[in-house]
């Protein structure tokens, strides 16, 4: 058990890099980095940890960050910060979802995820082409106390990608009143408006 009052403290006594990010993503770790050095706060990556990648059991991005976070915290014994994200079609029932990376396969070849989004689309009589992104964060210290944030950015859908500055989906993603997809636009401009920089708020409201 931890009161609110003691973790920002906390946070802000920790030696540099001695706040994991528990995430193998590249893209992600980059970003998160970013992010925390806003704040000044220096992080280690779990790559660089060498920690292993959980099977991601959950049924939420919010399960699947905290699973994350946990196991992170639990292996390195310091704090951790996991994110758990993805793209959700509104004309897909929410797919790919959390199901986001595992649609690009173990290759992560996100031309062809990108390409199975808009295949899925046109076989869709009528849809619509609105989406958005997801991202839970979770914060778990090793005394097993967790906390987590949603956030979440709107958007449409754009064929044919464009841009190859981000990630993942981001190419095809036209945030809402955005000319740029995210894939094309400053990553100073995604790490202001971005579902990752929504919910990197309400962390840094609560705890930092
Ligand atoms: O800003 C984003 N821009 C584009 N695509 C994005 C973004 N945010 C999440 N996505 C997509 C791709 C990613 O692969 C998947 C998240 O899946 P997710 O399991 O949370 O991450 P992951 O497996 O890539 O890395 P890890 O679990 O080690 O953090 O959603
Ligand atoms: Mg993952």
């Amino acid at each position: 058990m931890s009161g609110e009052g003691d973790v920002p403290q906390a946070i802000r006594k920790l030696a540099p890099g001695k706040l994991v990010i528990a995430s193998h993503n590249q893209g992600k770790v980059r970003e998160i980095d970013a992010l925390l050095r806003d704040h000044g706060i220096e992080a280690v990556s779990a790559g660089a940890l060498d920690l292993p990648e959980p099977e991601e059991t959950g049924t939420t991005f919010v399960a699947n960050a905290e699973l994350k976070a946990m196991q992170a915290a639990d292996l390195s014994g310091l704090p951790s910060l996991a994110d758990d994200s993805g793209m959700c079609v509104d004309a897909l029932g929410g797919d790919p979802g959390i199901f986001s990376a595992r649609w690009a396969g173990a290759s992560k070849d996100f031309a062809a995820a990108m390409q199975l989004v808009e295949t899925k689309l046109q076989e869709t009589p009528g849809a619509g082409r609105t989406a958005h992104f997801v991202c839970a964060l979770a914060l778990a210290w090793p005394d097993g106390h967790i906390e987590w944030f949603e956030g979440r950015v709107d958007g449409t859908l754009v064929w044919p990608p464009r841009g190859d500055k981000g990630f993942g989906y981001d190419a095809m993603f036209l945030p809402d009143g955005e000319t740029e997809t995210f894939g094309e636009m400053d990553p100073a401009r995604k790490h202001a408006i971005s579902h990752r920089a929504d919910a990197f708020r309400q962390l840094v409201a609560a705890v930092l």
